[in-house]
């Protein structure tokens, strides 16, 4: 049997085409996931379905570090050209008994505009690709016809996006039109150069282009559209610099308003934000008609779009992030509190949530939450939940189930229904919070340990954070510790939003309740609390809160609600008293789109 040992696992023969099933029979040392640079194991045969299980897994984990946060995709860097004009055409009129006909060439139809349009029906900027042309517009032709221009194209992003234009200097900024030309003029000759710039610009009668230069009417031409080029280029610096595009689209365009359309256009559905205009289309050749030139055999080719580089960010909106380390209960935290809404993976092992996942918190007047209100609700891992629904339907129990619509009863109806869920919540709910659930941080993910820290950047805007640490674990201080340092790693300070500590899975501690292992677990939770009030200090010198709960069984959720919905007022209120400068919000942080920052 070759040794693959020395290998990493995705180079051993037939990594792509037989993976799974070669390597896991290929292991008999389980993958440890929490340590992601492991060297792989020494090769011993064995059939196991769930090592096959652990090395998807695993290799799932790596490919997300590898990353570097750039898939969280809260940060994307895109170049926009609006699209090039149309050429103008050189024409002349043919008909018959009319030996020498006027000039018919049509002008080039404009390039596309681009345009920006923010949608609540997008949650992320993965579909957007880096690179955005515009649509061209088309060519001028003979008899007089212009060409068609291009059709505007739509960036859609979803709400919560900010759009910065990327200033001059900055490394990232792609060239614009003229800067694109000068490149790929650099290094030639004076007479090459000026003649690549005419062929970048004008359009000439078969065979005629070496007469045509040398006659005054072009050279005339040539000068004036020297001229209004470089009054377009002064006006694109003085727009840059006066008014760079910063568009903080957090409200949804209303589309029910009739937007500037052509007359006698139908109404449109509103386009968003012009971001790059198209080229003019060139000019025909009647348009260089004079007493001095009765046939001009030349035409202007379209003009480039404009080209300008965006740096988009989405502000994830949640009020309250989760931090803690991987296999602490965040996901099944987050599904008690949304009442199972909040779709977020459950499973034992390590690195199970990948990508932030946001929720929605409903609460009532009583402080009651909609996922309280079923009792004994038991939020198991995905897969057991899965398999459970199965059996359920395998068994017929929804055959007969009344449909959403049939049990609901009319809207309008005034009971105020608390013990449901969902729709009857409605009338309810007096306060809502959204909580966000993070993938595990451990020691050193500043180092790219884990799946990093870059995570943390859609947290920075949150209201405030909360620790989830295990309970049960034998030491659930020194995560604390780990939590905030690393906290404090990504960002200076940041720990300071932290305001409560959730200690998970109470429900394993006390044994079978006898007495000595409930006076055991009373004094692990004493000491996590005194840790706590010794050890850590939250922002303004508060304590942080202590709760101990459990996410599985949805036990003491209620507080945990009550809690953080004063945090949460609390921040609101005070974003209120003292708004934050327009600059702090817009200001860029570090870009974790850089490949190696
Ligand atoms: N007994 C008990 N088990 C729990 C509780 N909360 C979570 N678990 C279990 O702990 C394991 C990990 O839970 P997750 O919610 O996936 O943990 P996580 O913090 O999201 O983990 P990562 O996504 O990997 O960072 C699962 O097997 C859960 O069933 C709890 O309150 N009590
Ligand atoms: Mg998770």
């Amino acid at each position: 049997m070759p040794r693959f040992g020395l290998l990493p696992p995705s180079r051993w023969p037939g990594a792509f085409t037989a993976p799974l099933d070669a390597a896991a029979r290929a292991i008999s040392v389980p993958l440890d996931p929490l340590d992601p640079i492991a060297s792989p194991p020494v090769p011993v045969v064995q059939e196991d379905d769930s090592l096959r299980d652990r090395l998807r897994r695993r290799r799932r984990t790596e490919w997300k570090r590898r990353q570097r946060g750039q898939t969280f995709l809260d940060n994307l860097i895109v170049s926009v050209r609006g699209g090039t004009g149309g050429d103008g055409c050189v024409a002349f009129h043919r008909e018959k008994f009319k030996p020498f006909g006027p000039p018919s060439g049509g002008n080039g139809g404009r390039g596309g505009d681009v345009y920006i349009l923010p949608s609540p029906h997008l949650t992320t900027l993965s579909a957007i690709p880096k690179r955005i042309r515009g649509d061209p517009g088309g060519n001028g032709m003979g008899t007089w016809q212009n060409g068609r221009n291009g059709n505007p194209l739509i960036i859609r992003v979803p709400l919560g996006t900010i759009v910065r234009e990327i200033p001059r200097g900055d490394t990232r900024r792609s060239k614009d039109e003229w800067e694109a030309e000068e490149e790929s003029l650099a290094g030639l000759a004076p007479a090459e150069r000026l003649e690549k710039m005419r062929e970048h610009r004008w359009v000439h009668y078969p065979r005629f282009g070496e007469t045509n230069i040398t006659r005054d009417s072009f050279k005339a031409a040539e000068e004036s559209l020297y001229k209004q080029e470089r009054e377009r280029r002064y006006a694109r610096h003085q727009r840059e610099l006066e008014s760079s595009i910063v568009l903080d689209l957090d409200k949804e365009i209303d589309s029910s308003k009739s937007v500037d359309a052509p007359l006698g256009a139908r109404h449109r559905e509103p386009m968003g934000h012009l971001v790059a205009a198209g080229g003019m289309g060139g000019l025909g050749n009647p348009h260089y008609l004079s007493q001095l030139n009765r046939a001009p055999k030349f035409a202007t080719r379209g003009q480039p779009g404009e080209r300008i580089t965006l740096a988009l960010e989405l502000k994830i909106l949640a009020d309250v992030g989760f931090v803690g380390m991987p296999n602490a209960g965040k996901s099944t935290l987050l599904r008690a509190l949304t009442g199972g809404r909040a779709k977020s993976e459950v499973a034992s092992y390590a690195f199970t949530t990948l990508n932030p996942v946001v929720g929605i918190v409903r609460v009532a007047a009583d402080g009651s939450f909609e996922g309280g209100v079923r009792a004994g609700q038991v939020h198991d891992e995905t897969l057991v939940e899965e398999a459970a629904e199965r059996a359920r339907m395998e068994r017929g129990e929804y055959a007969d189930a009344l449909t959403r619509n049939q049990s609901a009863e009319p809207r309008a109806s005034p009971r105020l229904d608390t013990d449901r869920g969902g729709y009857h919540f409605d009338l309810a709910e007096t306060f809502r919070f959204t909580i966000a659930d993070n993938p595990g941080l451990i020691s050193d993910s500043s180092e790219n340990v884990g799946l990093g820290h870059s995570f943390l950047r859609s947290m920075e805007r949150s209201l405030a954070l909360a620790y989830i640490v295990d309970l049960s674990a034998p030491a659930p201080w020194d995560e604390l510790l780990v939590l905030r340092d690393e906290l404090e790693k990504y960002q200076p300070g940041m720990s300071r939003k932290a305001r409560v500590v959730i200690a998970n899975k109470a429900d394993l501690l006390g044994g079978d309740g006898d007495e000595a292992a409930v006076a055991d677990a009373k004094a692990k939770l004493q000491r996590l609390e005194t840790f706590v009030a010794e050890r850590m200090v939250s922002g303004e010198g508060r304590r942080l809160d202590v709760v101990p709960v459990s996410a599985k069984y949805s036990q003491n959720l209620t507080r945990v609600v009550g809690l953080m919905r004063t945090y949460v007022q609390d921040a609101r209120d005070r974003l209120v008293e003292q708004p934050p400068k327009e600059l702090d919000v817009l200001q860029p942080g570090p870009l974790l789109t850089d490949p190696d920052p």
